[in-house]
């Protein structure tokens, strides 16, 4: 399955939460379109609609995950076999889901993993540390990503990508690792590729305008704040 993607390259996430501006009807699809169009080698996104439309649209690997919030719990991208089931039938050609050392989840996770597989689709562990990692390579998945480093609490928190991370697990797992998480520039994707993994997943620099927006405010702010400017 490492050759699942025909080459190298980027993968654009396309996801708005129900509480995002860009939530609802076909904008993640028109968000896939565009990606595709300018190369992107495969979509990662949110929820058995996005993913239907998304995988009607777009002829590249879509990477399919559901966000779903359990009380009293902090696992929250694929928590159980029910999202794997609904992933699955939406024909997510990968699923991706948190494994992550946290309420035993290295062992509860083991029957999504075996679920996906017995269906034929992917796996990507998204993780948060080098030992998530290699216990996830154990387990049999068939992509890690960085995708929850700086979101667990253990884990290195920064505002940058983990670069650290992302050469640690190259030089210790065998299945490909996807950088993700944070990554704001083409410069960071370029560098991502350069510390060793095939393919990197850019989400919100691309797919939340809101965020984007926000760094062009802050921006301009600061610079007047710093009195480098006159307001
Ligand atoms: C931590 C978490 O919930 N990450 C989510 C996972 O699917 C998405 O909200 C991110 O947008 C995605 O990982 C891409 O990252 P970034 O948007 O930083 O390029």
């Amino acid at each position: 399955m490492s050759s699942f993607f025909p080459e190298k390259g980027l993968i654009v996430s396309c996801q708005a939460l129900a509480d995002e501006p860009l939530h609802g009807g076909d904008t993640m699809t028109k968000m896939a379109r565009a990606a595709v169009q300018s190369g992107a080698i495969g979509i990662r996104t949110n929820g058995v609609f996005d993913i239907l439309c998304i995988k009607q649209e777009v002829d590249v690997p879509v990477i399919g995950l559901i966000k779903r919030d359990i009380p009293d719990s902090a696992i929250f991208i694929t928590p159980t076999l029910t999202e794997v089931k609904a992933i699955v039938s939406a024909g997510a050609d990968i699923v991706a889901l948190d494994v992550t050392d946290r309420e035993g989840r290295l062992e509860a996770v083991k029957p999504l993993i075996a679920y996906a597989h017995e269906h034929g689709v992917a796996v990507m562990a998204d993780i948060s540390t080098l030992e998530e990692g290699v216990a996830a390579e154990k387990l049999g998945v068939d992509f890690i990503g960085t995708t929850l480093s700086g979101y667990t609490p253990y884990s290195r928190q920064q505002d940058e990508p983990d670069f650290e991370l992302l050469s640690q697990l190259c030089a210790s797992v065998q299945v490909p690792v996807v950088a993700e998480g944070r990554i704001w520039t083409p410069e960071d994707a370029a560098k991502a590729m350069k510390a060793g993994v095939p393919y990197v997943v850019v989400g919100s620099a691309i797919t939340r305008p809101q965020l984007i927006t926000s760094r062009y405010v802050n921006a301009l702010r600061n610079s007047m704040d710093s009195g480098e400017v006159k307001r």
